[in-house]
């Protein structure tokens, strides 16, 4: 689905990505985890051509995408659920949901399949999305990325921030999207609530990807968790 070669990118004179490889095969959950400042914000945005790529390659699909535009991106099936959400606070949870709706893709997400995943959605639907909780802003911002039907969802800090009873909404709709096959690009914390839904964890540490492998080798390793994780 997503491989990504050796590639750099930072920010004018500063550096963050130093060649970091990541590859996210079709139907997987893959996960980009590591200390705050590492650079997986960085990936995230330099993936979704959000930030200029400066050496290295990423393909989706058999498609070299170096040097698209975000739009482009995202059309080609890159739906992204942002740090900080980011939805539009003005605008209704249904003009939200509608705004960022394409009658151009093919797949099961449609407005009514949206409000089923997340119901308190379609209740909130009339209320502006800047009154509702951090929770249902989060279901906001997955249902809209989730209505472009993308090959690949990625989501950066899934449940930062977010109380308990609502990360445990989140956390069920992760493992609902990926019993149904969606591939997810996941970056979070939550190390025990990831171990069920990861195929292959991924650590960051100043730009480059210094360990991969599945859950069990990751837990297995408390030393490396301590290491790089700093918990
Ligand atoms: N807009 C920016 N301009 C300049 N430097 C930035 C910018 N955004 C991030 N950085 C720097 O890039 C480095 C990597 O940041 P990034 O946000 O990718 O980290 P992260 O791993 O996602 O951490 P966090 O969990 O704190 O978001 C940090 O040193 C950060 O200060």
């Amino acid at each position: 689905m997503l491989k990504a070669e050796k590639i750099e990118s930072g920010y004018g004179q500063s550096k963050v990505l130093f060649g970091l490889d990541l590859e996210i095969p079709d139907k997987t959950v893959v996960s980009l985890i590591g200390r705050n400042g590492m650079g997986k914000t960085t990936t995230v945005r330099t993936i979704m051509g959000m930030l200029p790529l400066r050496a290295g390659t990423i393909r989706l699909g058999d498609e070299v995408v170096n040097g698209y535009r975000p739009h482009r991106i995202a059309r080609l099936g890159c739906g992204l659920v942002p740090e900080g959400r980011h939805v539009f606070g003005s605008l209704s949870v249904y003009e939200n949901l509608y705004a960022t709706s394409r009658n151009d893709t093919q797949g099961p997400w449609t407005l009514e399949a949206v409000y089923e995943l997340f119901p308190r959605l379609f209740e909130r639907r009339t209320q502006s999305a800047r009154t509702l909780s951090g929770g249902e802003q989060q279901m906001l911002a997955i249902g809209r990325a989730l209505l472009t039907n993308p090959r690949l969802l990625i989501l950066d800090e899934a449940t930062e921030g977010l109380a308990p009873v609502i990360r445990q909404e989140i956390w069920a709709c992760l493992n609902r999207l990926k019993r149904e096959g969606q591939t997810i690009l996941l970056i979070d914390k939550n190390l025990k609530e990831m171990h069920q839904l990861v195929d292959r964890h991924h650590i960051i540490e100043k730009g480059r990807i210094v360990w991969n492998g599945s859950s069990d080798e990751l837990m297995a390793q408390p030393d490396l968790v301590n290491q790089y994780l700093g918990v």
